[in-house]
């Protein structure tokens, strides 16, 4: 089900600011690689680009290559709905659908895209729920509101929300940053198991966890204010924090920078 990502050649722009430059790389299937690098260097950006919604915003497009298992995302004729369906995304902070119980935020994907039959549906929140580490909190109150539980489960509940529909990849933009460490932990040991079927990206401010969760390591930056934001390097995660081939990486990850 995960699939290698490719990118090529890639910009992307906010009307005529371009915000990220000519980055290139490779994610790997059944694994997880981290996006670090100071703020306003564009890692949410660049993790937009992966599945179309960088285009969401007035005036902003992209160019370059993003193939997926060598389809292209930008190819002509490709629908930026379908991609978003194949490549999920967890945002920052927790956004279950506010007026909807537990499992109906779960089973959205599923009617959005057609599923009426009640027992594949409580089959598929089921699982998906599992799968987010939460069936057990939740299983005796599926029908009370998302927004009632805590914000570390809200985040389960989301990622219940992302992977009921399947996808092939899952972006995650600083999943953890609106949590407690308790709940932050839950989260990273949910991402250790996700990535035997899932190819993860994560966007991270904090270095120990991309140091703890990630197999790969990209490390983002800019050369000043207004300057767009550039691939350094990506390598095994291990290398990167130990002995990176750049010295800005370097400076980065021991706290020299700026
Ligand atoms: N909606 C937008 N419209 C215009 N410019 C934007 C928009 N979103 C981001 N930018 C600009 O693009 C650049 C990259 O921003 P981005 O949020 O991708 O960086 P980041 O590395 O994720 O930052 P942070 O770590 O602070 O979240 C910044 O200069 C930012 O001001």
């Amino acid at each position: 089900m995960a699939k290698r990502i490719e990118v090529s050649g890639l910009h992307a722009y906010y009307g005529s600011v371009c915000a990220i430059e000519d980055i290139s790389m490779t994610i790997e299937p059944r694994s997880v690689t981290a996006f670090i690098g100071p703020s306003g260097c564009g890692k949410s950006t660049f993790l937009r680009t992966l599945n179309r919604m960088h285009e969401v915003i007035p005036g902003a497009r992209v160019e370059g290559k993003v193939l997926l298992d060598s389809e292209d995302l930008y190819g002509p004729g490709v629908d930026p709905v379908a991609v978003r369906r194949v490549v999920g995304m967890v945002f920052q902070r927790p956004n279950p659908f506010p007026t909807m119980s537990i499992y109906d935020n779960v089973a959205a994907g599923l009617k959005l895209n057609g599923v009426r039959r009640k027992s594949q549906l409580d089959e598929v929140v089921e699982r998906s729920l599992r799968g987010a580490g939460l069936w057990n909190e939740v299983k005796d109150r599926l029908h009370r509101p998302g927004a009632g539980l805590s914000g570390g489960q809200q985040q389960r509940l989301c990622i219940a929300r992302a992977i009921a529909v399947e996808p092939q990849v899952l972006l995650m933009d600083e999943p953890c940053s609106a949590l407690d460490p308790i709940s932050t932990l839950a989260i990273e040991d949910l991402i250790s198991q996700l990535k035997n079927r899932y190819t993860i990206v994560i966007v991270t401010h904090n270095m120990q966890q991309a140091a703890r969760v990630s197999d790969r390591t990209a490390f983002f930056n800019i050369s000043g204010p207004g300057k767009p934001g550039r691939l350094v390097e990506i390598g095994d995660t291990s290398k990167i924090f130990t002995n990176p081939s750049e010295k800005a990486t370097e400076d980065y990850i021991t706290g020299r920078f700026g």
